[in-house]
């Protein structure tokens, strides 16, 4: 096990203002005290529905959004601040790629240009060597050679996410932080985007974070996660640990919500559906401390870890 970046008591509250004089009367506290860590050529999912600061906690990760407290250590810098971001490299070393690329790749440039942006801030290159370096990026997502002229509108949103994930991997980062990276595609098309990531992390040893509403989408590319709420993590664990040994009600809840492809299940898939659903409502006192927040993270073993008031450690 390696470390590549380390997260500990991150926070990040929103003030809310109100009032004539605008005060400050409140916070929004979008992430709430999280720790985690992944590990060099890992996975790392980060899951949970609308609203559970997912998002927030990727984008403070690659420098977007300003940390409330807490901190960030990557190879061993403390990459909070601006400033050392910029002096270690850190901001060739972790790429992002976002769920929408229709707006996140700039309609108005050719693929050339949107994929040699980031190379240009960090390296100097001559305009054949640049070319050369965005067709091999191309070539890696198995996109043709043509691709280079033209325009994101006229490609299929596979291939749009694809140009996304080149543009991600040509400052051969170590860490891409990628927020529901194939939320928008079908479902046969998501299978290929989340191919070429997984052929991708292989080849260069890569590290993602990998955020998703869904527990279905990311079973085959996590080794960790942590499935968050309300701002806290509910749980975490290995891959086998949350999909097979679920212990908070949140996390049973998103299992339940994975569509199931087999017909002759779907009714009975409905019916504990639903029962999971009524639990959640029922069980919220049992979960949840008496201001709704999340409890904090207590170990069942080694790897697994659930927010409940009390826990019985199974003591591997
Ligand atoms: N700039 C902001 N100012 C105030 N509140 C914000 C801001 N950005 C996010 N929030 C709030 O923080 C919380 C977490 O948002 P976040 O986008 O991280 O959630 P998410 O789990 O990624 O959801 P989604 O998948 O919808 O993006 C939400 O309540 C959101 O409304």
């Amino acid at each position: 096990m390696s470390e590549l970046i380390k997260i500990s008591d991150l926070k990040i509250h929103y003030p809310i203002r109100s009032g004539f004089f605008n005060r400050v009367t409140d916070y929004v506290y979008a992430v709430d005290g999280v720790d985690f860590v992944i590990e060099k050529g890992k996975t790392y999912g980060l899951i949970g529905e609308s609203g559970s600061g997912k998002s927030t906690t990727g984008k403070a990760i690659v420098g977007l959004e300003k940390v409330t407290s807490g901190s960030i250590v990557y190879e061993g810098n403390e990459v909070t601040k601006k400033s050392v971001r910029k002096a270690t490299g850190y901001n060739k070393d972790v790429q992002m790629i976002f769920q929408d690329s229709m707006s996140s790749l700039n309609p108005k440039k050719r693929v050339i240009d949107i994929i040699a942006e980031p190379i240009r801030n960090f390296e100097r290159l001559s305009d054949q060597e640049e070319k050369k370096k965005v067709q091999a990026m191309l070539d890696i997502v198995g996109m043709p050679t043509d691709a280079l002229y033209k325009y994101p509108h006229e490609f299929s949103g596979g291939q749009r996410q694809r140009i996304g994930v080149a543009r991600a991997v040509a400052t051969s980062p170590k860490l891409i932080v990628a927020d529901e990276p194939v939320s928008a595609l079908d479902l046969s098309v998501q299978a290929q985007v989340l191919n070429f990531m997984k052929n991708i992390q292989e080849e260069f040893g890569l590290s993602y974070l990998f955020i998703s509403h869904d527990l279905g989408v990311v079973k085959y590319m996590c080794d960790n996660l942590a499935i968050m709420h309300k701002g806290r993590f509910v749980e975490i664990g290995t891959r086998e640990d949350i999909y097979n040994n679920p212990k908070h009600i949140y996390t049973k809840r998103l299992l339940s919500a994975i569509p199931k492809i087999d017909v002759s299940h779907r009714e009975e898939h409905k019916v504990r559906r639903r029962e999971v659903e009524q639990e959640f409502q029922n069980l919220q006192k049992e979960y949840y401390d008496d201001n709704g927040r999340v409890y904090d993270l207590k170990p069942i073993n080694k790897t697994h870890q659930v927010a409940l008031e009390h826990v019985e450690s199974e003591g591997k």
